[in-house]
């Protein structure tokens, strides 16, 4: 385990402090860490939901470590590829939901990580790129793809071709982030959203999220009909019985996630 990042459990949310000083940069250490303690938390029945944040007040994170790149060595652009994808993929493929709460400097695989969770709360004063060709880089942590779902082929080529660094009130107007906040509250909102997500059924949530993410893959028909096939399976689960039973008899439900 790495002490680049720091796990806490709250409830049934997970919060996994990037913990990386000066600008919580990633390397192989943090990228590794960040893939097994999310398949953890993915194997943990008792969590629903994740919040990403920072522990420093300027930096959500700058990004891969330059330094890796200084001497332009394949070998490492290639394993820093890699771990960036194996973390982010794993993000992505959690079944509970996850929650960027970005602070500060959110900058190219630090913009990343935001965009491989499902909603992302960004403080007034945040600010946000993907500034790898400035550096004569490409973001290759999910940056095009993902961008380019959220908020469309122009911006991302605005965000990405033209280096721009956006700041947070136009990253919400342009839909990167669903949530601005004021400076200092972004931990706070994303809880609160996790709160909302502890209330749902676990396994209804992960079925509507694979539902949701199929949309990058499958052809909108492939969709209607996973969704059929998909409810009709919430029917062998605890869950779905407690809820529904949970409601016609006036009482919170007790989810088991199973
Ligand atoms: C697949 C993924 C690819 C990538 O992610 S490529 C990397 C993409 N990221 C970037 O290009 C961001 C680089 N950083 C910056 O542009 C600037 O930072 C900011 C604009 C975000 C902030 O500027 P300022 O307020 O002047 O802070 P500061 O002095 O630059 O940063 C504080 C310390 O943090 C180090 N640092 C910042 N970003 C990185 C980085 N990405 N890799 C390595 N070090 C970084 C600096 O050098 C410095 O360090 P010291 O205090 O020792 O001078």
């Amino acid at each position: 385990m790495t002490d680049k990042l720091i796990v806490e459990k709250q409830g049934h949310t997970a919060v996994i402090t990037m913990n990386n000083p000066p600008a919580n940069t990633w390397t192989e250490e943090s990228l590794k860490g960040l893939a097994v303690v999310v398949e953890e938390l993915n194997q943990d029945k008792e969590i629903y939901a994740l919040v990403i944040r920072s522990n420093s007040e300027k930096f959500f994170s700058a990004g891969a470590d330059l330094n890796l790149f200084a001497d332009g060595d394949r070998s490492v652009a290639r394993d820093m590829a890699r771990y960036f994808g194996e973390a982010f993929e794993t993000l992505a493929r959690f079944r509970g939901v996850s929650i960027a709460a970005i602070n500060g400097f959110a900058m190219g695989g630090g913009l990343e990580v935001a965009l491989a969770c499902d909603i992302r709360v960004a403080e007034e004063q945040a600010q946000m790129a993907l500034p790898e060709a400035k550096v004569g880089l490409l973001p290759c942590a999910g940056g095009t793809q993902n961008l380019t779902m959220l908020v469309g082929e122009g911006w991302t080529k605005r965000l990405i071709l033209c280096g721009e660094r956006i700041k947070a009130p136009l990253a919400k107007e342009i839909g990167l982030v669903e949530e601005l906040v004021p400076q200092g509250q972004s931990f706070e909102k994303a809880m609160e959203l996790a709160k909302a997500v502890e209330q749902q059924s676990p396994t209804a949530v992960a079925a509507c999220k694979q539902l949701i993410q199929n949309n990058r893959t499958n052809h909108w028909d492939a969709g209607y009909i996973l969704e059929r096939e998909l409810f009709v399976d919430l029917f062998h689960t605890e869950d779905q019985k407690e809820g529904v039973n949970a409601f016609l008899e006036k009482r919170a439900p007790e989810w088991k996630n199973q």
